[in-house]
């Protein structure tokens, strides 16, 4: 025993352990120069250690003289992983700062943040010939990414955009705010405003200034990259350049996550995930469409890659840069009362480019045929004429939502979840959308044996099929989940699209945002009055920031755009918003209703949530919790303003065959609610209950 333990991270659910780290004892390695003298060197080093009966990667979080492990029981550590760059101290605090901010353990947090190759144990084998460390798989890209000179790749700043006058002056007042003003910056500029460009001056400038500084920069969802990927690689070089994100193969991954964990790439676009890379010289970071449901993590530790860049650059004393046509409520409520520094670009970038003139269709007085309006096919046939494209939002993919029997009226629902099946006609299966459950379409209904069963509602597949009957002649494109799964098919539409050559596009929300198709002019709004009357209090806010994004692919060139609405709610107060492009109006009013009702931004919440085979376990589990939560109330004056809500069945109670119940909780102080979790998580894991349960930081639905 050295008289020092390293605290070890590994990826270990918070249930079983709140903190996530584990003591090891330090042993010399002969594959290493760490040694038992400095202890401090320790730090940040990917190690092998024994879990139980298994071996894990785990990440050195910490030094500590004690240890409550008995010295007799103190395990060592089995190797030092030569295949990952040590982490910075910067690293490790943002993992420090995430765990706690979110309620989670240092493993659970830390591990994900490697990509596969590196955080599965099994990878690493030692050659018995040579006693080296190997990996079975990555260890060719381990030798390319080695053989690369280990300097950051020099920038090579290509042909920029002749600013318009409103650019110029949001690009001059960020680089001057650079080194003296560092709170976020928003740049709130309508669609089509020329954000992308302002963002590649601001970074080339940020990139000259120091040799070996790297950028960040950040979009919400994977098919964004390759544009983007794209417009940064013309600018600053393929050498510089490098993506993150889960859509790329495992070497192509490792690769760029080597390149950038080494400082050799130095500007990084990324989804995400690569909010947590470890970046040793970051200078800047950007967040575009900072306001994307897309930016929250779902699944795992959940987190707000938008909130997390923003910590990250406090913590780094960096600048960064938000951009959005339509901010998130939070974010708007910032730059409004000065916490963000605000940036205007009010009108489109491309000369004679304005945003399209948005009309309503009432669909209850001239009816939708197959879902759509005489006036939307008519405006489509025009289109088409013209040599233009359409884009036909309609945001739920597969055939039809319902498959339903004409005689019992019985719904075909998935056994799993509460919610119906969807039918997909390409596969001819009925698929749940929720857990990925398929079933055969049944000949004959499950519950009357009749034989009259029909799909009711539309969805993208049969829109597409409506598309190519009533205009056979026409090039029809559908881009969602389903249409795109096989490498280079996605790329390939956008292609298309891209050189005018589509007549009709029909898409998701996938589609709605940061697209930049010039000859796309026309924009059919399908099917979107159900978030009209949604009942999560961030409906509105979601709808309207989706419809501006959609609204804003039309018009981007020199024609003139045009927008038609089906609805048969046409005196909806928000549709007056909506038409005129009038974010302010409709962000003040919404944040009116928040303030009144004591909702966030004026205060924070968090869930619990908890699933087990049965609701009354969830519900009794959540119950329990609920009365600890009390008990602490009472005990403690600062957790005064701290509510605890009653035990409730989720809105969407049965997920993946498991009944989830859920607690929210709400305090006009973060820091105070900080405190309160903290406490509880650790009353709750004292419980020892086996069913799963997690508790989430400002959840975006609740
Ligand atoms: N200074 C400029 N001169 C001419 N064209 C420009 C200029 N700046 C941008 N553009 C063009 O304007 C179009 C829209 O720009 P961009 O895609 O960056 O907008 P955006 O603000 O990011 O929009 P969105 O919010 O819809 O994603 C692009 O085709 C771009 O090339
Ligand atoms: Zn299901």
């Amino acid at each position: 025993m050295v008289g020092w333990v390293l605290q070890v991270a590994c990826d270990v659910p918070v249930a079983v352990s709140a903190a996530g780290v584990f003591d090891y004892a330090p042993i010399e390695l002969n594959n290493t120069p760490l040694n038992l003298a400095v202890p401090e060197a320790w730090l940040g080093h990917t190690v092998l250690v024994p879990f139980g009966k298994q071996l894990l990667v785990g990440i050195v979080m910490g030094i500590s003289t004690t240890s409550e492990v008995p010295p007799a029981k103190l395990k060592p550590i089995q190797a030092v992983l030569p295949f990952v760059p040590q982490m910075s101290g910067h690293w490790l605090d943002l993992v420090r700062f995430m765990a706690k901010y979110y309620q989670r353990g240092l493993g659970e947090v830390a591990l994900p943040a490697l990509p596969i190759a590196l955080r599965v144990a099994k990878n690493f084998v030692w050659d018995q010939t040579t006693g080296e460390m190997t990996l079975r798989t990555g260890m060719r890209t381990w030798r390319k990414w080695r053989a690369l000179p280990p300097s950051p790749a020099l920038l090579n700043v290509g042909q920029a955009l002749n600013l318009t006058h409103a650019q110029h002056v949001v690009l001059d007042d960020l680089l001057e705010r650079r080194h003296i003003d560092l709170r976020p910056q928003l740049l709130f500029g309508v669609t089509g405003s020329g954000k992308t460009e302002v963002y590649l001056q601001y970074l080339a400038h940020v990139l000259q200034d120091s040799a070996d500084g790297q950028v960040l920069i950040l979009v919400p969802e994977i098919n964004l990259t390759p544009q983007f990927a794209a417009r940064l690689n013309a600018r600053f070089g393929m050498e510089t350049v490098v993506t993150l994100h889960s859509g790329l193969n495992e070497s192509t991954r490792l690769m760029n996550w080597w390149r950038a964990a080494s400082g050799q790439a130095r500007v990084i676009l990324g989804t995400r995930l690569s909010v947590l890379a470890m970046l040793p010289n970051l200078q800047a970071i950007v967040v575009d469409e900072e306001h994307d449901s897309s930016y929250r993590q779902q699944e795992g530790v959940r987190y707000s890659a938008r909130d997390v860049a923003i910590y990250r650059a406090h913590q780094l004393n960096i600048p960064i840069v938000l951009g959005s046509a339509t901010p998130s409520l939070e974010t708007w409520h910032n730059a409004c009362t000065g916490r963000y520094g605000l940036h205007r670009l009010p009108e489109r970038a491309v000369k004679g480019a304005m945003l399209p003139e948005v009309t309503l269709v009432d669909v209850q007085k001239t009816a939708a045929q197959d879902g759509l309006s005489e006036p939307m096919r008519r405006t489509i046939t025009e289109t088409m004429v013209q040599h233009h494209t359409t884009l036909l939002f309609q945001n739920r993919r597969g055939y039809a939502p319902v498959f339903y029997c004409g005689h019992c009226g019985h719904i075909h629902d998935c056994p799993n979840c509460a919610a119906h099946f969807v039918y997909h006609s390409t596969t001819r299966h009925l698929h749940c959308h929720h857990c990925g459950q398929q079933e055969r379409v049944p000949k004959t209904c499950i519950k009357c044996g009749n034989a009259d069963m029909h799909p009711i509602g539309q969805g993208t597949q049969r829109l597409e099929e409506t598309a190519a009957r009533l205009w056979p002649k026409a090039i029809v494109r559908r881009i969602d989940a389903d249409s795109t799964r096989k490498k280079g098919e996605l790329e390939d539409a956008f292609a298309d699209i891209a050189a005018g050559v589509v007549d009709i596009v029909i898409g998701t929300q996938m589609l709605a945002k940061g697209h930049d198709w010039p000859n796309l002019n026309t924009v059919g709004v399908l099917d979107v009055d159900s978030g009209l009357f949604a009942q999560d209090y961030r409906a509105p806010e979601r709808l309207f920031a989706l419809l501006q994004q959609v609204i804003g692919r039309a018009g981007r060139g020199q024609q003139a755009g045009r927008v038609l609405i089906q609805t048969a709610f046409p005196e909806h107060p928000m549709w007056t918003q909506v038409r005129t492009h009038d974010f302010e109006t409709f962000a003040t009013s919404e944040l009116a209703v928040r303030q009144q009702l004591g909702l966030p931004p004026f205060a924070a919440h968090a869930l619990l949530q908890v699933a087990a085979p049965e609701l009354k376990q969830a519900l009794a589990f959540a119950q329990t919790a609920r009365e600890l939560a009390l008990i602490l109330i009472a005990d403690h004056l600062e957790f005064a303003h701290v509510t605890i809500n009653a035990a409730v069945p989720m809105n969407m109670m049965r997920l993946n065959r498991q009944e989830r119940a859920q607690i929210l909780i709400e305090c006009p102080s973060r820091p105070r609610l900080q405190a309160f979790l903290a406490q509880w998580q650790g009353a709750l894991v004292a419980q020892k209950s086996r069913l799963m349960w997690l508790i989430e930081v400002d959840p975006a639905e609740i």
